[in-house]
């Protein structure tokens, strides 16, 4: 019995991310909100012959609580997407108030839920959620992921061209750890479960690099001017919360990778400080998950020095997207 609710369910991840939770039998319910066309959408996925109750509301008559009543997972992809020549760093003038929003409800409705947030800066973002639940004495770092799933899809798909079999995609595990934008995106190519080819220089390594990191500029580019990654962010943002879900139900532990606080583990997460050099309160790396939230936070492990040097490329960026997040203060949104 799996309560999961989207926020931001009407827009361009929500609702093909709603179908794929809806196809997940273990959702029993499937709570929708936007501030938009969320009865429409919830009427035309209750037509779907599986468990889930579908129900979808809008701001009035207190929609948000409604929907969140008893929720197990809630999933944020509320928010402005980018168009080109916008930063995800950019979104923040209207997103963080958005996330801020929602995050207050979260806690006042669902307190103990695990919180999944897709909208950007993701960076930030996150900071942003824990702070509204420290203000209210709610915060438990176990339960809170930036899904960053994206980048680990974008490098097994990425890592299966460059060795000229797509069919190995869904095969190729490439971790990919950090943060959600640009530089601070480090894929761990030395340490796919699929070695890249020996004759593979230096050069195609950069360049496979910035691929991964980039990737999102692809589709906003290719989208010219109408969004960024909606397809794609469903379908990983669905491979993440499907795992959550699966450890919520069946008290099985998995291994998943996510941007989280790193107190999540306080032993685990020292530890990464270490290796990264750098006392963060947040990064994303694979993290063992289980009915209560994070239990572990695992290390990097071995890097080559070229790695070592995205690590550091992206610590300063990290640093500053992090504070931006955790000091912000609500006012009323801008204009992007
Ligand atoms: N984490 C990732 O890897 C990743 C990948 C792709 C996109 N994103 C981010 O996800 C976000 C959403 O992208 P999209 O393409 O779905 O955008 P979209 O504009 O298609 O949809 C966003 C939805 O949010 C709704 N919304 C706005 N304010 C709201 C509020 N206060 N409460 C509830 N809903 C609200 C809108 O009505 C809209 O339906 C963007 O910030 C984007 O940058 C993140
Ligand atoms: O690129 C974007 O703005 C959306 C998302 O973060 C992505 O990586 O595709």
């Amino acid at each position: 019995m799996v309560k999961a609710v989207v926020l931001g369910a009407a827009g361009g991840i929500g609702q093909p991310l709603a179908l794929l939770l809806k196809t997940n039998p273990l959702v029993t319910e499937l709570g929708l909100y936007d501030i938009v066309n969320t009865p429409g959408v919830a009427a035309d996925l209750s037509h779907i012959a599986t468990p889930a109750k579908v129900e979808g509301y809008l701001p009035p008559d207190s929609g948000l609580a409604k929907t969140l009543k008893g929720a197990d997972v809630v999933i944020i992809p509320a928010g402005v997407p980018r168009k080109p020549g916008v930063t995800r760093d950019d979104l923040f003038k209207i997103n963080a108030g958005i996330v801020h929003d929602l995050a207050q409800g979260i806690a006042a409705t669902a307190p103990d839920a695990f919180v999944l947030v897709i909208s950007n800066p993701v960076n930030s973002t996150v900071p942003i959620v824990a702070e509204v639940y420290k203000k209210l004495g709610k915060f438990n770092p176990k339960r809170l992921f930036g899904v960053t799933t994206l980048d680990v899809v974008r490098a097994s798909t990425f890592v299966a061209e460059t060795l000229g079999d797509l069919s190995k995609s869904t095969e190729v595990v490439v971790p990919v750890v950090g943060g959600h934008s640009g530089v601070t995106i480090v894929p761990l190519l030395s340490r796919s479960s699929h070695p890249l080819p020996t004759a593979f220089d230096t050069e195609k390594l950069e360049a496979l690099t910035k691929r991964i990191q980039f990737g999102g500029d692809e589709v906003v580019k290719a989208k010219d001017g109408n969004g960024s990654a909606t397809l794609s962010m469903a379908y990983a943002g669905a491979e993440f919360a499907n795992k959550i879900i699966k450890a919520l139900s069946g008290g099985e532990s998995l291994i998943a990778p996510s941007y989280v606080h790193l107190d999540a583990d306080k032993e685990g997460g020292a530890a990464l400080k270490k290796e990264i050099g750098k006392e963060l309160d947040y990064f994303s790396t694979n993290v063992q998950i289980g009915p209560d939230g994070v239990e572990k936070i695992l290390p990097l492990g071995k890097l080559t020095d070229y790695e070592r040097q995205l690590i550091g490329s992206a610590v300063p960026e990290l640093t500053a997207n992090i504070e931006k997040g955790a000091t912000f203060q609500r006012t009323p949104a801008a204009k992007v």
